[in-house]
């Protein structure tokens, strides 16, 4: 039976999980103000003199290599193993993997310790797959349409749960796939939305039983709250509060209302 974005948001609020968020520079603050917006109790802990220890006590683990460095990499190796050991999920953002040797060397590494959900953008999640993407920097510059295909084959190599985020949505585990509509073009206009949804995808991971469901949860929460700030907002700045206003005012009920389509899964 799966659960839906509504019972599962009505979860985290009654029981907030704690997640350990392994993210870069640019989203901390930002990642840990949408978690407590949306009703979660993010920790930033990423050394390797703790990190595994934490995992031990979080309900979900987020690892992003936004700004990748040798001690952060030690630090996600010594969380995933906490993890695992715990039992717990944990989530991989794969951000800009597709422009140096040492981003693809490591995000291998961590993609072969089997993540329970990968979320990028579509230059990302192309270039996880192997193919060619248009993606140079941080930014997604390929439609999700063109990475549909490439998620299958990712999930299905991986095991993970794969979330493709742009205009719009796409969640795929090998067998089910969704299409979720919503948001506001000025989310990629602020920086690390994308990160903190990451940690938001490791918050419903945490209270959910299915990672597929928690992924379309955590992406709904997203699009509902996003298409509501959008209403108000006149541009990305006047956007950024108005968001995390609607992340904490989004009811249970009103993720019964998310556009979440079934899409078919690619041959
Ligand atoms: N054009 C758009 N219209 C509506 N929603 C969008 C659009 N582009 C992105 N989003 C939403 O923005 C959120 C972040 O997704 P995005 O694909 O921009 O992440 P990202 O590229 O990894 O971001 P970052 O690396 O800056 O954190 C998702 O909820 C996604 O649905
Ligand atoms: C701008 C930026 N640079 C490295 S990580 C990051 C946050 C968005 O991914
Ligand atoms: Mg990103």
């Amino acid at each position: 039976m799966s659960q839906s974005p509504e019972t599962l948001l009505t979860a985290l609020r009654a029981t907030p999980p704690l997640v350990q968020c392994i993210t870069n520079y640019v989203a901390m603050n930002i990642a840990a103000n949408v978690l407590l917006a949306a009703g979660a109790s993010p920790a930033m802990v990423s050394d390797v003199e703790e990190a595994e220890e934490f995992a031990g006590i979080a309900g979900a683990v987020t690892v992003n290599i936004g700004t990748l460095s040798p001690p952060f990499v030690a630090g996600m190796r010594a969380a995933i193993r906490g993890a695992q050991v715990a039992g717990r999920p944990w989530v991989l953002d794969p951000v800009a993997c597709q422009a140096t040797s040492y981003r693809r060397e490591v995000v291998q590494a961590l993609v072969a310790e089997r993540p329970t959900i990968i979320r990028g953008n579509a230059s990302e999640i192309l270039s996880l797959a192997g193919e060619a993407s248009r993606g140079q920097g941080v930014d997604g510059r390929d439609p999700v349409a063109a990475a549909e295909e490439g998620a299958r084959r990712l999930a299905r190599s991986s095991g993970a749960v794969v979330a493709v985020t742009g205009e719009v949505d796409y969640v795929i585990d090998g067998e089910r796939a969704v299409r979720i509509e919503g948001g506001s073009p000025f989310m990629p206009m602020n920086t690390a939305l994308g990160c903190s949804l990451t940690c938001l995808c490791g918050v419903y991971a945490a209270v959910a039983e299915d990672a597929f469901d928690a992924a379309v949860a955590a992406l709904a929460h997203f699009a509902v709250a996003g298409a509501k700030a959008d209403e108000g907002a006149s541009g990305p700045g006047s956007f950024a509060p108005q968001f995390l206003d609607a992340l904490a005012a989004v009811a249970p009920e009103a993720l019964s209302r998310a556009a979440i389509h079934d899409a078919a899964v690619p041959a």
